[in-house]
């Protein structure tokens, strides 16, 4: 198995290109399912993840044409031509599903284009146990019947759904996702309340919008959805990765480096910027996207909570919980939305981290210099911050298990090391 060996204590300088959105485009690529025609997505990343969908989406009917490998720098992506003539299977197999929890986003579409869906369940993970009953209730708001057997969700109506009004009790990501695919096919109106408010959620909107779509209050957390009998093909170009911008600002800002990001979406970065400028990071707007800078700061301990967007992000607070171990001072960083999310603790504490944990929050007493360890993570965001943790320590960093980084970090070596880091990749058999 590969891993990745970082040398630390370079200050990074240089650029640092950002990518599409992961998460954007895993929930683009399932409303292929909703038209006959052609769905093109441009500013693709190229990641594990994309292409467990374009897998999942094949089995499903949907023929694909890839274009455009991202060789110059990564800042253009790749695009992605999808046809579903006809749904060929409406069954999303567990193998596929336990592979990714977004799989579970093709539930919608397929029910509202097909009439039927038999999606694996997805199970827990390595972050909490994500149960899907959320997007299941919104479905049976808009008139689907549902069943749980043999693990698998089967989701049925007869004729079309039904425009209805869903409540959610707690802000979710993916149930709006599912909701809105399910809703924009619907025979009538739909309200959607306290529907999530994710950029990625937005992009999704305005996407099925340029497929014939009629959504409203994109952004807010009311969404009102005018059903239509049928959508059309559409041109779509996913929105930069957020989380990929902020974890190279915390890349530049925990090495005490120098470093711009091109490609950003800067009004999505509002609470990462806020966050790392209290901290003492410097960030400033540049032409083609943001500057970091702490090369000379002194970088303080700011306390953080996850929250909804535009609160922190939970998919950031593994990247600034390894920042806040390198600080002047103490921090207490506070999760909200997973109730397992700190499987990076132990591992940070191997590189000498002083960090308790109190129930969902965690105390992290900063310390001048970390230093380098064998490590593995066992999800995505905790293992890029054994990475990040891995560029600022005193020595030799291995991480171990990188497949999770591979699922959304597109080059990461080749970004960071452009940057002046000491990293490499190490093939299984080195
Ligand atoms: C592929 C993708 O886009 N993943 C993101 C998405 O995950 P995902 O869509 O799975 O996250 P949700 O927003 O749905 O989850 C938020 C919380 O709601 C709970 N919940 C959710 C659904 C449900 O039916 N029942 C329920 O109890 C979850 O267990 C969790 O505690 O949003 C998360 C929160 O920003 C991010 O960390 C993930 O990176
Ligand atoms: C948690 C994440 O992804 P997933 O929802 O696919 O597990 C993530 O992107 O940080």
């Amino acid at each position: 198995m590969d891993r990745i060996r970082i040398v630390g204590g370079v200050p990074l300088r240089g650029t640092i290109p950002i990518g599409g959105a992961k998460n954007a485009a895993l929930t683009l690529m399932p409303a292929a399912l909703l038209t006959d025609e052609t769905l093109t997505l441009s500013n693709l990343p190229h990641l594990a993840d994309i292409t467990t969908m374009a897998n999942l989406l094949a089995q499903h009917g949907v023929e694909m044409e890839m274009n455009g490998h991202a060789e110059n720098g990564g800042a253009t992506g790749r695009v992605l031509a999808m046809r579903c003539r006809e749904i060929t299977s409406s069954t999303a197999p567990y193998d596929l599903v336990r592979k990714m929890r977004a799989s579970v986003l093709v539930l919608g579409p397929l029910l509202a284009r097909h009439g039927e869906a038999r999606v694996s369940l997805p199970g827990g993970c390595a972050i909490g146990t994500r149960p899907v009953d959320l997007h299941l209730k919104a479905l049976e708001a808009l008139g689907a019947t549902i069943e749980l057997s043999e693990g698998y969700i089967t989701a049925r109506v007869a004729g079309r759904l039904k425009g209805g009004q869903i409540v959610f009790p707690q802000v979710t990501v993916g149930g709006t996702e599912n909701a809105l695919m399910a809703a924009v096919l619907a025979d009538g109106d739909t309200v959607i309340a306290n529907a999530a408010q994710e950029p990625e959620v937005c992009d999704l909107a305005h996407c099925l919008n340029a497929m014939g779509g009629r959504i409203e209050g994109i952004g807010t957390s009311t969404l009102r959805v005018r059903g239509v009998e049928r959508l059309h093909g559409a041109e779509y170009s996913v929105i930069p990765d957020r989380i990929e911008t902020g974890t190279y600002m915390v890349a530049a800002a925990i090495t005490r480096g120098d470093v711009e990001l091109t490609g950003v979406r800067t009004d999505i970065m509002t609470s990462v910027t806020k966050t790392l400028q209290e901290a003492g990071v410097e960030i400033e707007e540049t032409a083609k996207g943001l500057r970091v800078r702490a090369d000379g700061a002194d970088i303080r301990g700011v306390d953080v909570m996850t929250e909804p967007y535009p609160g922190f992000p939970t998919d950031m607070q593994a990247q600034f919980m390894a920042l806040m171990a390198t600080a002047n001072g103490a921090s207490m960083l506070t999760e909200t939305i997973f109730e397992n999310r700190f499987m990076h603790v132990p591992e940070l504490l191997r590189m000498g981290a002083r960090i308790t944990v109190h129930g969902a929050s965690a105390i992290v007493r900063g310390m001048p210099r970390l230093s380098g360890a064998p490590v593995m993570a066992t999800d995505l965001r905790a293992s890029v911050s054994m990475v990040l943790a891995g560029l600022a320590a005193e020595g030799e960093t291995i991480v171990n298990r990188i497949y999770h980084l591979d699922r959304g970090y597109e080059r990461l070596e080749q970004k960071l090391s452009a940057c002046g880091a000491h990293i490499e990749r190490l093939r299984g058999d080195r």
